[in-house]
């Protein structure tokens, strides 16, 4: 059944050009003893992610991607990772492995490899403040840096389309990193415009929570909302400054 759908072509021409005819083992080889997991750091929509050891990299994280479930989504997170990776405000991408399944009933998976993020997610360093905001320079600083990485996915046309506190990651020296491409978009080569609205709900920009669904058009200006919370209250600044609490 391989290569069937046609996110399956797309998944093996994005990393091989020339091997059309080829299986995903092939392409991604499994570790074979290249790459081993620890402890689990989190999980999403598109599977657990682990602690683990490159043979190469040292200390990464690896996120398991269920590819029979969701092989659009898988798909589009490779390409922009490959994309993007290579940004200081990205979480650098260094490949991918594939799991055969055990059984014929069983999941392929796909490892993907990516730059260890220690310091936690930015949703963990808000939690940490017991209900206080972060310090001003900390937002300032942190604003700072995403904007960083949302200009240059915005530069190269395309939308991440879910920057939240989760998908934002600080290093164990403080640097920061975007990290979940699997809801990021192409902007229309000819209008430059994103014509599918996605995202997390609770941290969707009006324009685009509006759109929802709805084959209608928003520009790079509501990927750059950026939402640091507690559960008291909220902090929305836009590039544009038109939101303000
Ligand atoms: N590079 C990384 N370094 C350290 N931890 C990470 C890294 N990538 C992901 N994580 C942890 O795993 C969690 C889930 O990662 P990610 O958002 O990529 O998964 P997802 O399944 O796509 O999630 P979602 O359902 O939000 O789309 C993150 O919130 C974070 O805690």
């Amino acid at each position: 059944m391989l290569f069937c759908a046609p996110w399956r072509k797309t998944l093996s021409l994005l990393l091989q050009p020339q091997a059309e005819s080829s299986t995903l083992s092939e392409i991604y080889k499994p570790p074979n003893g290249r790459l081993t997991k620890d402890v689990l750091l989190g999980g999403g929509g598109t599977g657990d992610v682990y602690k683990g050891r490159h043979h190469r990299r040292g200390v990464v994280a690896v996120k398991i991607a269920n590819i029979s479930r969701d092989e659009e989504s898988v798909c589009r997170e490779l390409k922009f990772l490959q994309q993007f990776g290579g940004h200081k405000n990205i979480a650098s991408y260094y490949g991918a492995y594939y799991r055969t399944p055990l059984t014929e009933c069983s999941s392929e998976l796909l490892e993907i490899v990516l730059e260890y993020c220690g310091g936690g997610s930015l949703h963990n360093l808000i939690s940490k403040t017991n209900g206080q905001s972060l310090k001003e320079t900390w937002i300032g600083y942190v604003c700072k840096e995403v904007l960083k990485g949302l200009h240059h996915i915005h530069k190269n046309r395309a939308v991440h389309r879910d920057i939240k506190s989760l998908n934002i990651m600080l290093t164990e020296t403080a640097k920061v990193k975007i990290i979940d491409f699997g809801n990021s978009w192409d902007l229309d080569p000819q209008t430059g415009l994103c014509h599918e609205a996605d995202g997390t709900a609770h941290w969707m920009a009006p324009e685009a929570i509006r759109q929802k669904g709805q084959r209608l058009a928003y520009d790079t200006k509501v990927c750059c909302t950026y939402n640091t919370c507690n559960n008291t209250e909220h902090l929305l600044i836009s590039v544009n400054g038109t939101w303000k609490q």
